[in-house]
């Protein structure tokens, strides 16, 4: 089922500040979409307006091309999860899996029986068999997310809307939780947004990643354009850690104002006039410095980590740029060093100019 956001606008109670600016979001059908941003970005107020829990002033929310004026027409199509969207402590797991089924009016509501052997399944599908008839007391915090994810899906929805679900748990069941709910995505033939500020957790399993900022949506894309192409600094700051480094494009090439950075040359289409190049620590590599560049660059050593040796590397304009050496490599080459960047994103007023 897809999801069609259109120029979304919410205001706070008493028309005070636009939490969402003309929103718009085209998720299509069996999609994975990431939403991540900074704390109060305006993803939960988003995921909200999309599942119908709270009006917007303007704009519209289309599943399958159809809009959804009426709120309870979403009601069955969309299964949402959020993290504190707690189970009911005095049900079993399977109560509580079966919820949204036993509160259905009687004329659309299953049998007793049918409702069991859909909770059967749902377990079966979490990979939680034998839990049916625990209290979510007794349950770890995978199981229970697990329990909230069947809860939301007993009814059959076509849309999965998770608000931060894994966030209370550990970074190993996290891990392996990710990969089991991609797959389970797949397998269910459902459309997914997922809510995260993990940035890791966004790129490893979304096939979209939508990155919000101040009611708004920055940029819309996969990740790897995400990580070669952010539209802007704050895009390629919020996906990773980045060194910026200001210069002046001028003749085809970036010349940065630290004399320890090489210049590289930039496509035509790059106007002349002063530029930021960003890139991540891990893609800066050394080259023998160029005659005449006496600026010492100064290599600290932080120890070993994984097979590597870490530095702190500080040269004219910055200081404390992360830097790994293979632990078996040659000291020397940080001797004379200079900083070959050419792989960084070039940014004007803050936006992405390539
Ligand atoms: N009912 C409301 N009344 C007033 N302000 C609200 C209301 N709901 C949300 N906000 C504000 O809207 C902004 C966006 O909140 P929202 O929870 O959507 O952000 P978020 O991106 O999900 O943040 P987080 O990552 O911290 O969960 C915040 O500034 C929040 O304080």
């Amino acid at each position: 089922m897809s999801i069609e956001v259109s120029a979304l606008e919410r205001f706070a109670p008493g028309r005070g500040k636009a939490l969402l600016r003309k929103v718009s979001l085209d998720v299509p059908d069996s999609a994975f979409v990431a939403l991540v941003g900074p704390s109060g970005a305006g993803k939960t107020t988003l995921l909200r307006a999309i599942a119908g829990l709270d009006p917007y002033q303007a704009g519209t929310v289309s599943l399958d091309g159809q809009v959804m004026e009426d709120v309870s027409a979403r009601a069955g199509q969309v299964g949402f999860v959020f993290q504190n969207y707690a189970l009911f402590p005095h049900m079993t797991a399977a109560r509580n899996i079966a919820f949204g089924l036993d509160v259905l009016p009687a004329a659309r509501r299953p049998t007793r029986a049918r409702i069991n052997e859909r909770v059967r399944e749902l377990l079966e599908l979490m990979q939680i068999p034998d839990l049916g008839g625990a209290y979510p007391a007794r349950l770890s915090g995978g199981q229970r997310q697990r329990v909230a994810l069947a809860r939301a899906l007993a009814t059959g929805p076509r849309v999965l809307l998770l608000d931060e679900p894994f966030g209370a748990l550990d970074p190993i069941v996290r891990r392996s939780i990710r990969s089991w709910l991609r797959e389970l995505h797949d397998r269910l033939g459902l459309t997914t947004i997922l809510v995260t500020h993990d940035q890791e957790e966004a790129l490893d399993v979304a096939d979209r990643i939508v990155v919000m900022q101040d009611g708004q949506i920055v940029q819309d894309a996969s990740p790897v354009d995400l990580d070669s192409s952010p539209a802007t600094e704050f895009v390629m700051e919020f996906l990773g850690e980045a060194v910026s480094f200001p210069g002046i494009v001028g003749a085809g090439r970036m010349v940065l104002d630290d004399p320890l950075v090489l210049p590289f040359s930039v496509p035509d289409s790059v106007a002349d006039g002063p530029a930021v190049a960003m890139i991540r620590p891990y893609e800066i590599q050394l080259v023998p410095a160029q005659p005449g560049q006496n600026a010492p660059l100064r290599a600290v050593p932080r120890g070993a980590r994984n097979g590597y040796r870490h530095y702190v590397l500080n040269c004219a304009g910055h200081d404390g740029i992360p830097f790994f050496l293979p632990q078996d490599g040659a000291d020397h080459a940080l001797e004379g060093a200079a900083l070959d960047i050419s792989r960084a994103r070039l940014f004007r007023n803050g936006l992405a100019c390539l």
